[in-house]
């Protein structure tokens, strides 16, 4: 037998039947896998016709038998779709046969920052301001559009070949429908969930991704998420009871300890706006902050040059 491994090539195809009946068929072919979330798959793809290379996110229908899951993945389509933002993860396409949907979206093949926070330890003040800059251009689009994402976190912003940031994974997202709307539902990651979500009582609104935010901004320049323990009920605890501390062993800048804490207020109201961040003294050194970063920072920090 030859020494080539026996892959064989799966492909997968969109047929369209125009309104004249003239039928049309589109045809991609699965590449490397990529990762799973949910009920999702995703692999590497790539259109046969045009040799464009996307991310395609294949559910299986027989996992939407439940109305909660279809329901899910309606909404996320929904609102993914109607967004376009350099630092959103382009919608590119959504189609279906028998046995799945597919959902095209923009590749990102520096992956997120959460294989680079594991990779890295720990990132650069410098780093941490250049990534919080993008985070708060897609979330000022995002907001301005009455979303709210809901689940932001390292594992939902990815990296693309040229290493600007886009926030992806609009599954737990929600569309205001009037000013001044507040949600209910609890949902998010254990981690970088808000207080207010975990009360239930008042609802919630804009401010949970701010929250999250801030969880982001300590895990970068820390290491790991503020609450995080080894059990959900003790984080859910320690969130509550806003019960975090800044490891003596870390160096951290006044400014960024000081942005964290303000961000990390049990109270929503408190929390400084998407605008009051931007113009903290942590975003403001007086330095320009770089649009993106090199190459080289998925492993080794910038160099002082
Ligand atoms: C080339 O592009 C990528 C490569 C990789 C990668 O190298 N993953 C390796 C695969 C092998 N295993 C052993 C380690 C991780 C991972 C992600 C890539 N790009 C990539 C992945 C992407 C997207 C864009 N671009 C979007 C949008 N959604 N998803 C997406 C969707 C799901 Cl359901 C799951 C995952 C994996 C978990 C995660 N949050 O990264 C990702």
């Amino acid at each position: 037998n030859t020494a080539e491994s026996s892959e064989q090539v799966v492909i997968f195809e969109e047929k369209i039947t125009k309104v004249n009946g003239e039928v049309t068929i589109k045809r991609y072919q699965r590449g490397k896998f990529l990762g799973k979330g949910g009920f999702a798959k995703c692999y590497e793809a790539t259109n046969l016709e045009t040799k464009k290379v996307q991310a395609a996110k294949i559910i299986a229908k027989s996992s939407l038998t439940k109305n909660r899951a279809r329901q899910k993945l309606i909404s996320e389509i929904k609102i993914h779709k109607s967004l376009q933002n350099t630092n959103i993860v382009q919608f590119e396409h959504v189609f279906e046969d028998h046995e799945n949907v597919y959902i095209l979206l923009e590749l990102c093949s520096n992956q997120t920052l959460n294989e680079l926070i594991k990779r890295r330890k720990r990132l650069t003040e410098i780093e941490v301001q250049c990534y919080v800059a993008q985070i708060i251009n897609s979330l000022k689009y995002l907001h301005a559009s009455n979303v709210i994402h809901r689940d932001l976190k390292l594992g939902n912003l990815f990296l693309n070949k040229s290493m600007e940031l886009k926030l992806g994974d609009f599954g737990l997202a929600t569309k205001l429908e009037f000013d001044g709307e507040k949600k209910r539902t609890i949902c998010g990651t254990p981690n970088y969930i808000a207080p207010e979500v975990l009360d239930g009582k008042v609802g919630h609104s804009f401010e949970v991704d701010v929250w999250s935010l801030g969880v982001i901004i300590y895990a970068m320049l820390i290491g790991k998420p503020p609450f995080e323990t080894p059990d959900v009920k003790t984080t859910y605890r320690k969130i509550r009871l806003n019960s975090y501390t800044f490891p003596e062993h870390v160096l951290i800048s006044d400014a960024a300890k000081n942005i964290i804490t303000r961000i990390l207020n049990l109270d929503p109201v408190k929390r400084p706006t998407l605008d009051e961040i931007m113009s903290h003294p942590f975003m403001n050194t007086g330095g320009s902050i770089p649009k993106t970063l090199p190459l080289s920072t998925l492993a080794c920090p910038p160099s002082a040059s």
